[in-house]
């Protein structure tokens, strides 16, 4: 990001936004509501175009995005919701399976593969939906409040994904009011101070 900037009406909501990440970096967007948080996102997943400045993408071909509620389908499995993913990427089922299994089971939720996704507790689903973003295998991944609606140990197993997700190699920046989400990034970016 070079100099980047956003404005809504007369009053800019940030300015002057200079940063770049690497491959397996992890970053926290830090802010009160209504600072801005969210349209950065959308700024770097390309949905919106900034007033000021410019976003250069290198080797970036698949943004995932995993929205503040767990948004999945009712009566399918947690395993449906993995396998689609690698269905579209062009996996045949017989291959896509296995490997949708071996996610879940990286997530803590190997013991829940065949359960529906309505039957899964507030934690459980924003797991599935981080598990499930990384089948689509994204470069970037987009964050926006994982830990919001959690109690506390539902909270510290979502940390600990997006930690493996950094190892993993992929581009995470996370939204959060979270102290323990943004204690797990090595670096953040404070909004709210146009
Ligand atoms: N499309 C839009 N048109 C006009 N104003 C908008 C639009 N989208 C967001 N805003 C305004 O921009 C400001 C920042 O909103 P944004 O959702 O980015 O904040 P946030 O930091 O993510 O907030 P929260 O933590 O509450 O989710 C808010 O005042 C919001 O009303």
């Amino acid at each position: 990001m070079d100099g980047v900037g956003h404005t809504f009406g007369e009053t800019p909501l940030f300015r002057d936004v200079t940063f770049g990440l690497d491959r397996g970096g992890m970053l926290a967007l830090l802010g009160p509501s209504g600072s801005g948080k969210s349209t950065m996102l959308s700024i770097l997943a390309g949905f919106i175009t900034p007033t000021w400045g410019r976003v250069v993408r290198h080797d970036v071909h698949r943004v995932g995005w995993v929205f503040q509620n767990p948004h999945g389908v009712p009566r399918r499995t947690a395993l449906d919701h993995v396998t689609l993913p690698l269905l579209t990427r062009g996996m045949a089922r017989s291959a896509a399976e296995p490997v949708a299994n071996g996610i879940l089971d990286s997530f803590n939720l190997g013991h829940l593969s065949q359960s529906l996704f309505r039957s899964l507790s507030g934690g459980e689903a924003q797991r599935l939906m981080l598990a499930r973003a990384l089948a689509s295998a994204p470069d970037l991944l987009l964050v926006d409040e994982p830990t919001a609606q959690l109690d506390p140990s539902s909270a510290a197993a979502v940390i600990q994904v997006l930690d493996e997700l950094q190892d993993r190699g992929v581009m995470v920046i996370v939204a959060t009011h979270d102290d323990r989400v943004s204690e797990a990034c090595a670096r953040s970016l404070r909004m709210g101070q146009p």
